[in-house]
C-alpha cells in the first residue's frame, strides 16, 4: 500500500488507492502535507469512468495541519477525509468513505492499532477496523429532521428528512426495484436548501430492509453508507422505535447499523481494488 501522495511538481507521480465500502468507490489520494490541487475539475475527471479513474468521490487523507479550514480545536496531526462527490461538490460526511477511509490508514500503518479517529466536515467519526477487514464507525447521534416529499417520474413520496452529518430524505416504497432513479428525483428546496441525499426503502421484515439510493453531488448509487443509517432510523420510525439494529440490503452488499438514543454504528466491508499513479499529463490536463 502506499504510504503517501508524492506531488507531480519536479516530475513526481501521485500516488492512488482504488477502493470501495460495499460498491460505493472511490479513489482514496494520500496527501498527508496538503500539497495537491485538488480542483473541482480534477475531481469530476477522477471520479468520470471514461475519462478517469472512475468514482462515485474522492477521498482524500490529509492531516489536519495542512488543512486551511481545519475544524476548530482539532490536533494538528488527526487525519481527516476530505471527501468531494463525483461532480466536484463537496460534502460534510460519507459513512461508507470513512469505512474505506479507516482501513486505508490502517493497512498503510499510518495509525498503530485498530482504533481509529477519522475527521470529517461533521466531526469526528472513531472507527474499529477489524481483522476480517470489516470496520465499524460509530457515525453519531441521527438528527430526525421531520417530514418532507420527494418526487419520482410524476409519483410524490412523503419521507422523514434525517441528518447524519449530511441531509437524507427517507421515503418507505412497495417495491424498490420499481423505481427509476436514472435521473433526479424532485424534492423541496425549502427544506432541503443544501440539496438532500434521497433513500428509498422496502420493508421486509421487522429488522430488515432493502434500499435504493440517490446520491446528492453523484447520482445513484450501489450504497450510501450514511443513507443506510438515515434509512435505519427510518424504518425504526415506522414501529413507532428511536432505537434498535437493522440489517439493510443495498444493491452492492448488506450492512449492519445499530441505532441508540445518542448515537448509531455502522458496520460493514472496506475493499481495496487497486493501487497507482496518476500521469503528470493527465493531472495537468484537468487543473
Ligand atoms: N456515499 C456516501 C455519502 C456521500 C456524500 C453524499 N453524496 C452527500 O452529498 O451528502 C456515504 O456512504 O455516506
Amino acid at each position: 500500500m502506499v504510504l503517501g501522495a508524492r506531488t507531480y511538481c519536479g516530475g513526481v507521480a501521485i500516488a492512488f488507492v482504488k477502493g470501495h465500502g460495499t460498491e460505493n468507490d472511490f479513489v482514496v489520494l494520500p496527501d498527508p502535507d496538503g500539497d495537491l490541487e485538488l480542483t473541482e475539475g480534477r475531481v469530476r475527471a477522477l471520479c468520470d469512468r471514461q475519462r478517469g479513474l472512475g468514482a462515485d468521490g474522492v477521498l482524500r487523507v490529509v492531516r489536519a495541519k495542512a488543512l486551511a479550514d481545519a475544524p476548530a480545536g482539532i490536533d494538528g496531526d488527526a487525519w481527516f477525509m476530505d471527501y468531494r462527490n463525483a461532480d466536484g461538490s463537496v460534502a460534510e460526511m460519507c459513512g461508507n468513505g470513512v469505512r474505506v477511509f479507516a482501513r486505508y490508514l490502517r493497512d498503510a500503518g499510518l495509525v498503530d492499532g485498530p482504533e481509529v479517529q477519522v475527521w470529517s466536515r461533521a466531526g469526528v467519526r472513531p472507527a474499529t477496523v477489524h481483522t476480517n477487514g470489516t470496520v465499524t464507525v460509530d457515525m453519531g447521534q441521527a438528527r430526525v429532521l421531520g417530514q418532507s416529499t420527494t418526487t419520482v417520474n410524476e409519483v410524490t413520496h412523503t419521507g422523514l428528512g434525517v441528518d447524519v452529518g449530511n441531509p437524507h430524505l427517507v421515503s418507505v416504497v412497495d417495491s424498490v426495484a420499481a423505481l427509476d432513479l436514472s435521473t433526479q428525483p424532485g424534492f423541496d428546496r425549502d427544506f432541503f436548501p443544501r440539496g438532500v441525499n434521497l433513500e428509498f426503502i422496502e420493508v421486509l421484515g421487522p429488522t430488515e430492509i432493502r434500499m435504493r439510493v440517490h446520491e446528492r453531488g453523484v447520482g445513484e448509487t450501489r450504497s450510501c453508507g450514511t443513507g443506510t443509517v438515515a434509512a435505519a432510523v427510518a424504518a425504526l420510525a415506522v414501529r413507532y422505535l428511536t432505537t434498535g439494529a437493522v440489517t439493510v440490503h443495498i444493491p452492492g452488499g448488506t450492512v449492519e447499523i445499530t441505532v441508540a438514543e445518542d448515537t448509531c454504528t455502522l458496520t460493514g466491508p472496506a475493499e481495496f481494488v487497486a493501487e497507482g499513479t496518476l500521469t503528470e499529463s493527465w493531472w495537468n490536463t484537468y487543473a
